[in-house]
């Protein structure tokens, strides 16, 4: 198996923040939307930011943002990558990727094996297609609900692009979750909470540990 690495999402205090760098995460993100339990406004993003050294990519992850938006926390945060989670276009995905010049992340709603086929959309638009969980039409959140995909819609699914998988992946399923789909990178928010919005500490370092066992 290809060395697995993780990005820790949602992090808004500095203990959980801190765990995730001490137990290896590869990247940390921060939730700029505020109907999200995990959003951070941007002086709180700015301190947490501070904290992360250079070798960990800080990811901001946001749904249908404006550029506005984007210039506060992309500038407050020193962000490293965006992570679209909401109904971007291609066009739209292109336009921030040109605007910001960092690395830009797709998230794919995925529920049904069609679904994959929309990543091909985002070719030369996004960096990295990040396969997700479709949550349910009247959801309060696009992501971060805990919800999984059928993985075996990934399995041997061949994508010209680099990608992520995300959607319920916690330290007791994940092994399983990279076995089958073959992913590198995975993310993970409420897996490693005790309630919404709320890390654990414990949980990431269990997370991490397990990541680093594959
Ligand atoms: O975490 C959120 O609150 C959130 C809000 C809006 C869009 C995406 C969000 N989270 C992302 O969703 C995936 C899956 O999370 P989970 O592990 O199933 O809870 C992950 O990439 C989060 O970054």
């Amino acid at each position: 198996m290809n060395r697995v690495s993780a990005k820790i999402c949602g992090l808004s205090t500095p203990q959980t923040l801190d765990a995730a760098i001490k137990h290896g995460a590869s990247h940390v993100g921060f939730v700029f939307f505020p109907k999200s339990p995990r959003h951070l406004d941007f002086a709180r993003a700015q301190r947490l930011a501070a904290r992360v050294p250079g070798h960990i990519r800080k990811v901001g992850v946001f749904v249908d943002p404006d550029d506005a938006m984007l210039d506060a926390a992309a500038g407050a945060a020193a962000l490293d990558a965006i992570q679209l989670h909401g109904h971007e276009s291609p066009a739209r995905v292109s336009a921030i990727a040109k605007r910001f010049g960092i690395e830009i992340w797709k998230a794919i709603p995925v529920r049904a094996s069609a679904d994959l086929a929309t990543a091909a959309m985002f070719d030369g638009a996004a960096d990295r297609i990040l396969f997700d969980a479709k949550t349910p039409e009247n959801a309060a959140l696009p992501g971060g609900m805990g919800l999984r995909f059928d993985w075996k819609l990934l399995e041997g699914f061949r994508h010209g692009m680099p990608w992520a998988l995300s959607g319920g992946v916690d330290a007791g399923n994940l092994a399983e979750a990279a076995r089958i789909t073959g992913a590198t990178l995975l993310d993970t928010s409420s897996g490693v909470e005790s309630a919404p919005g709320i890390k654990d500490v414990d949980k990431i370092a269990a997370f991490l540990k397990a990541v680093a066992a594959l």
